[in-house]
């Protein structure tokens, strides 16, 4: 029987976002001028990606960063690929320092796009773009805007995308910038950064998983 574990590889994802900037047309159909990561697993995601739209314009799209936690941390969960209970809300860890007194940039009329490393049941994903929503508002209220005249888009990069039936939706809006890298059956992710053992021995068992 097939373990329940899909070992991943920093050159699997290193490639999947590659071929999907091409495939989606990313940096001409949509080009977004402000990436906000979801960390963890978003990070070198993003940071990859970066590089790929560099490529394209010729410069370098800031990212910013925010903290979201739905999956436990049970004493082993997440070490070395052992699945991680999911929790039953979002919880927020760290949060953009738009929009405040002290803010230094802008939103409005942006494209946004927020990455992550894998959309599993959703929730996640419709808790950002919810929250980031309200910071939207918030900042167009403070310039004089009626909603949505400030034309921000937000759209969505994942590596990996579940084939499973979603726990909630995006708004519409959304889904129509909505690019996944590459798309899943319903198994547990080993991603590399989570390899605390041999990472050759990793890469190797990614192959044999392809
Ligand atoms: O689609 P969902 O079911 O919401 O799951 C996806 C989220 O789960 C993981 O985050 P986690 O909560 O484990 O935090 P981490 O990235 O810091 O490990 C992953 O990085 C996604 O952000
Ligand atoms: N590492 C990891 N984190 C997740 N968070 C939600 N689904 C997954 C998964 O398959 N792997």
């Amino acid at each position: 029987m097939a373990s329940n574990k899909l070992h991943i590889s920093y050159n699997q994802i290193h490639q999947l976002i590659d071929y999907a900037v091409k495939r989606f047309h990313l940096g001409d159909d949509y080009s977004p001028d402000l990436m906000i990561a979801i960390g963890g697993g978003g990070f070198i995601p993003a940071r990859i990606l970066r590089s790929f739209l560099k490529a394209k314009h010729g410069r370098n799209i800031p990212i910013q960063a925010i903290g979201l936690s739905l999956y436990e941390e049970l004493p082993n969960a997440g070490q070395d690929g052992v699945p991680e209970i999911p929790g039953v809300q979002v919880t927020k860890t760290q949060w953009l320092n738009f929009g405040g007194a002290d803010s230094l940039v802008s939103l409005l009329g942006r494209k946004i796009l927020i990455v992550d490393e894998v959309d599993d049941s959703r929730k996640t994903l419709v808790y950002a773009v919810a929250e980031l929503l309200k910071d939207i508002r918030a900042q167009e209220i403070q310039a004089g805007m009626n909603p949505g005249e400030s034309n921000t888009e937000i759209g969505i990069f994942v590596v990996y995308n579940k084939d499973k039936p979603k726990a909630e939706e995006l708004p519409e809006a959304v889904m129509r910038h909505y690019y996944p890298a590459a798309t899943t059956p319903d198994r547990w992710l080993f991603f590399p950064w989570d390899c605390t053992t041999d990472i050759g021995v990793h890469t190797e068992l990614s192959k044999q998983d392809m």
